[in-house]
């Protein structure tokens, strides 16, 4: 194999402090993969209305867990445990972070990847199920960025769009799911309780977002494999969070559905977030504060999360292996080779 090769994981980007919130938010609104607006011109102004709107909750929020989002120590540490992995297996990888909405910003990174000499670059997605407003966004940023440069198209680029299938991403999370478990004193009554992150309805029903059938394909696969695996046969229910604005989102609602878990007697509830693989404020604010309040008032006492994946070896190790394939380089010849 001939020039350098380069893997750029993909991922949102979170503030680093407080004072950065209405920026990074201004930099998510502005963005029509997440608000969809008839006229592309009222998407800046409109932006700024909103992300300064939200911006004092938002804060708040970030405040409650330390002031900043975590999302770029937790991204840079998978990408160096990915790169040491390729490397182990003798492909001579650099590993790249782009965030869509925060440093270090994807047109940031591209100019690195320029500068290394870059020849094929494998991206990759850090959200297991694909979403108009997640990966979608990035790829079609990135798409945008290699019509216009000609420097850009002499870089053969490899782009994944979803991995919730992968065996290594079900196994890590069915590790950690049944972990978890054996901390309950019954763990055959536990609930599984997957919470995705919401998108509107609409993104469904009218712009063909497969999300929501990948997610719960995803949820399908890690509960058959928990039964295979692991003998486990509990309950499970799938429902969406982090709902912002006045339109529909996808139901349930993770609060409303942990309230009629409640009221059907269900004691014990396990929390497995599911469409994104990092501790993020989701995590650490909105089910770990937010939802645990809501589920002790409802009266569910035991109620527990399961950990992000961040840097689980099987993980880590199966996203190097998708990078290996999509380079056409097994495993196998790799180190052969
Ligand atoms: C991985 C799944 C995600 C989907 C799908 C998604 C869609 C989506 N998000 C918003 C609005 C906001 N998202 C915010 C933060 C945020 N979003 C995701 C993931 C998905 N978003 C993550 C991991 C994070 C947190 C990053 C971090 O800092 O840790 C925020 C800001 C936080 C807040 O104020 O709540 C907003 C706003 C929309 C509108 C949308 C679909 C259209
Ligand atoms: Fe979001
Ligand atoms: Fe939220």
């Amino acid at each position: 194999m001939s020039g350098r090769v380069g893997v750029m994981l993909l991922n949102l980007g979170g503030p680093e402090k407080l004072e950065d919130v209405y920026l990074f938010l201004y930099n998510l609104f502005a963005d029509p993969e997440i608000i969809r607006l008839p006229f592309p011109f009222l998407q800046k102004p409109i932006a700024s209305l909103i992300a300064a709107s939200r911006a004092p909750i938002s804060q708040e929020n970030y405040r409650m867990i330390g002031g900043g989002s975590p999302l770029l120590q937790i991204t840079k540490e998978q990408g160096e445990n990915i790169e040491n992995v390729l490397q182990r297996h003798g492909v001579d990888a650099k590993v790249y972070v782009a965030m869509r909405y925060w440093h270090p910003y994807t047109e940031e990174t591209i100019a690195q990847i320029k500068q290394d000499g870059i020849t094929r670059l494998v991206v990759l997605p850090l959200y297991p199920q694909y979403s108009i407003s997640t990966s979608g966004s990035s790829i079609k940023q990135l798409d945008a960025l290699w019509e216009n440069d000609p420097e850009l198209q002499a870089i053969e680029k490899i782009t994944i769009k979803s991995w919730y299938e992968r065996t290594g991403y079900i196994r890590a999370m069915n590790q950690l799911i049944d972990a978890k478990l054996q901390d309950f004193a019954d763990p055959e009554n536990v609930h599984i309780f997957f919470s995705a992150h919401g998108v509107p309805v609409k993104y469904v029903t009218k712009y063909g977002d497969p999300y929501q059938s990948e997610m719960e394909n995803c949820v399908d696969g890690i509960m058959k494999a928990l039964r295979r695996d692991y003998q486990r046969y509990n309950a499970h229910t799938l429902a969406y969070q982090s709902r912002v604005g006045p339109v529909e989102w996808l139901q349930p609602y993770t609060e409303e559905a942990i309230k009629n878990l409640a009221k059907r007697g269900v004691n014990d509830l396990l929390v497995v977030p599911i469409s994104f693989v990092s501790e993020h404020i989701e995590t650490l604010q909105e089910i770990d504060i937010e939802y645990r309040e809501v589920a002790e008032e409802a009266g569910i006492h035991n109620f527990d999360r399961v950990p992000a994946l961040n840097s689980h070896p099987i993980f880590i190790n199966d996203l190097a292996e998708l990078v290996m394939e999509s380079l056409g380089t097994t495993k196998a010849a790799a180190i052969a080779a």
